[in-house]
């Protein structure tokens, strides 16, 4: 593929990103860039990649081929309005910002333009992402195809109606925040119990790990996974009854759910 990527926003998923596509060599690193006013995110963004960061966001996109709006969804019309004379329709621009819709960034940059938007998470860092997006009506399907590339090489990504993009946040945008909780909470039971901190610490994750390879792996349903850990009058239904009784499941449904309305609310800020 080899376009050139220009970031706008050096932070940490322009750095996440941008270290995804180097490790799967679709972009060298003299072929990526990114834009910040932030001198403490350009080193950071040089220091993780190798690659240019500069205080030019008119420079990024002239040289990008693919353009990625990497900046806080309250900093993404400013950005914008500072190089919508330079954004013509040889760019595809991709928005990764949380909760703005393609019609809002058609406001922004011209219903003209090729606009993808993008709800990946930080997890492309170790080609583990799982992404979500949808283009507007001027994107074609080879700009599908190019960004269903980019997202696959540092994960799983799946093409959705917009409607859904809101949920994909809810879940696996913020959802990698959900299971460090969970991974130092189940840290923080071993250690309860008596387990060094490390130890614990490695038994979580790599728990979380395997249970997750498992489902992917097999294909077999979680709820026949969980029996099959499960003895009759053993420990695991003890723990499972612990975990029914404060309300585990229940919790986790209700943080997809908050995390996507709240996605919805930034659609009207
Ligand atoms: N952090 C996460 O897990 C995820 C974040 N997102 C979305 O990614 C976007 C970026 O988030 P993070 O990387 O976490 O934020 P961040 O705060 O680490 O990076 C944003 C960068 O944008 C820079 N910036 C601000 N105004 C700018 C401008 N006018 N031009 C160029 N750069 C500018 C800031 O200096 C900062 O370095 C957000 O819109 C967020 O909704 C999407 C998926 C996951
Ligand atoms: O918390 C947020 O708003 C961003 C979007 C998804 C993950 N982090």
């Amino acid at each position: 593929m080899k376009h050139v990527v220009g970031f706008l926003g050096a932070g940490q998923m322009a750095q996440a990103l941008a270290r995804g596509f180097l490790a799967k060599d679709l972009v060298g690193v003299d072929q990526l860039l990114a834009g910040d006013p932030s001198p403490a995110s350009r080193s950071a963004f040089t220091d993780a990649t190798g690659a240019r960061a500069i205080d030019d966001n008119l420079e990024v996109v002239r040289e990008a081929e693919i353009l990625v709006l990497a900046v806080k969804p309250q900093y993404l019309a400013s950005a914008v309005e500072s190089v919508r004379s330079v954004i013509t329709e040889n760019h595809l621009v991709l928005s990764i910002a949380a909760g703005v819709p393609l019609a809002r960034l058609e406001e922004l940059l011209g219903n003209d333009r090729r606009i993808v938007r993008i709800m990946p998470n930080t997890a492309c860092l170790v080609g583990a992402s799982a992404s979500g997006y949808c283009l507007n009506a001027t994107a074609s399907d080879e700009d599908a195809a190019t960004v269903g590339q980019l997202l696959e090489s540092v994960g799983v990504a799946f093409r959705l109606p917009e409607s859904l993009l809101d949920a994909v946040t809810g879940l696996s945008g913020s959802g990698p925040a959900y299971v460090y909780l969970l991974i130092e909470a189940l840290a923080d039971g071993g250690v309860r119990m008596g387990l060094p901190r490390d130890v614990a610490l490695s038994l979580a994750a790599q728990t979380v790990r395997g249970a997750a390879t498992m489902v992917q792996e097999t294909g077999t349903h979680p709820g026949q996974l969980k029996d099959a850990v499960a003895s009759p009058g053993g420990t695991t239904i003890e723990g499972l009854a612990t975990l029914e009784a404060h309300g585990f499941r229940s919790a986790l449904i209700e943080a997809v759910t908050a995390a996507t309305e709240r996605s919805r609310e930034l659609a009207n800020r």
